[in-house]
């Protein structure tokens, strides 16, 4: 028999996923559904990268898709058992700061919090309600990218809006924490004097956000309420004046769900572009277009990373990762330009290598490239949760 934990990352139109042994940090399978319905395309690799053949079946919807990826594993496994399926969940709202397994009543608080992450949230609790249907008795382990952000300072975690909607839960959660819970911990393996320093890292992807560490807990994020706020990204605006809303709500007669839709899918990146949310494709494109978006992208990034090293009186390490962080060396390079006078001056040759340090030995503050690895997050969590690990689950 092969025991094995699943995790999952469900978006709003594809589903990431990890099989993991009960102990060690490599998965025995990696794989991702993309554009789930009539056009899907389903990818699965083995432990060292090599692909793996799929078995042809429904992928119409996360549910389906679902049934197809475990009929997949059990091509490779025949004598597979889940002891465990965990989870990526956007948002925990002021209710969790830790992983917790899953039952009625929780995804009874969670489904509400479908309104401040519409891009996640329904389809992370629709990939929790796969699992549940097809797994039943299988425990399900959510964990949470506002979890690891919960004990902010109140600065931090407040707006200045009368308190009441403080109390109602109108509050600066952050996200990624799945993320900088994996780059806080391999920190203090690879650097462990950094990791208990003023560190700011800064996950660039799809979304994109910066999250101040010291002593490798978070103190201050980005992002705040919902995962638009902070750096642009590809499809959403980032930090933007509320009085451009009031505007547009006012004066333009746009709703609100117009408006939700110019912010999460229509702006950021895709939107000064007016080509791609896609930072390779900018980096190709060379339009006068595609350019101010990745000037737009680098003066964000260097902005916010002054308001993260402010908080914490200073900066010892940036740490890249995401997508864009840890592959894209021009992008690195652009933040880190004009940054001297935090102390920040990388190497060209290391950058271009795409190195784990890349600052120069004479630099001030460390610049390094952590790869993130958020499946591996939710997976200890899922042992913990079995109790084969070292993290207590609710
Ligand atoms: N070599 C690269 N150069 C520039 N950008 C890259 C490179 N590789 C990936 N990216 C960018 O990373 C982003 C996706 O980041 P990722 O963290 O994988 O997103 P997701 O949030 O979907 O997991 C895309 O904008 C993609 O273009
Ligand atoms: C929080 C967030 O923006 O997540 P993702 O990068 O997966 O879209
Ligand atoms: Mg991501």
């Amino acid at each position: 028999m092969t025991q094995a934990i699943l995790t999952l990352n469900a978006g709003s139109s594809s589903l990431k996923l990890a099989l993991y042994p009960l102990t060690g940090d490599r998965p025995m399978a990696t794989g991702l559904v993309d554009a789930i319905g009539p056009a899907a395309v389903f990818r699965l690799k083995g432990p060292f990268g090599q692909e793996i053949p799929t078995v042809a079946g429904d992928l119409s919807t996360h549910a389906a898709a679902l049934q197809t990826v475990v009929a997949s594993l059990r091509g490779t496994h025949p004598d597979l058992t889940l002891l465990c399926i965990g989870h990526r969940v956007l948002h925990g709202g002021d209710h969790f700061s830790a992983p917790v397994t899953v039952t009625e009543d929780i995804l009874a608080l969670l489904d509400p919090l479908a309104a401040f992450a519409p891009l996640h949230q329904p389809h992370n609790l629709a990939g929790i309600r796969a699992a549940m249907a097809a797994f039943p008795g299988v425990p399900q382990v959510a964990c949470f990218d506002t979890a690891f952000h919960r004990h902010h300072p109140w600065v931090n975690d407040a707006f200045a809006l009368p308190r009441a909607f403080y109390d109602q839960g109108v509050r600066r959660y952050g996200f990624h924490g799945l993320s900088y819970d994996h780059v806080a911990t391999r920190l203090r393996e690879i650097a462990p004097q950094l990791a208990e320093g003023r560190v700011v890292v800064a996950h660039l992807g799809n979304g994109a956000s910066m999250c101040a560490l010291q002593d490798g807990r978070s103190i201050a994020s980005t992002m705040g309420f919902t995962a638009l706020d902070g750096l642009p990204m590809g499809t959403r605006s980032g930090q933007i004046d509320p009085g451009v809303l009031l505007y547009l709500m006012q004066h333009r007669g746009m709703s609100g769900d117009e408006i939700s839709d110019l912010l999460y899918r229509r702006s950021g990146l895709l939107g000064i572009s007016g080509l791609s949310s896609d930072m390779r494709a900018l980096e190709a494109a060379n339009t006068p277009e595609a350019r101010q978006a990745i000037d737009y992208f680098v003066f964000s990034a260097q902005r916010e990373l002054g308001a993260m090293a402010a908080a914490l009186g200073g900066i010892d390490a940036l740490v890249f990762c995401g997508g864009i962080g840890e592959n894209s060396r021009l992008i690195r390079e652009r933040i880190c330009e004009r940054l001297g006078w935090m102390g920040i001056e990388i190497d060209h040759l290391r950058n271009s290598a795409n190195a784990t340090v890349i600052s120069s030995d004479f630099a001030r503050t460390s610049v390094m490239i952590i790869p993130t690895n958020e499946e591996l997050v939710i997976a200890r969590a899922a042992r913990a949760a079995l109790g084969i690990g070292e993290r207590s689950v609710a």
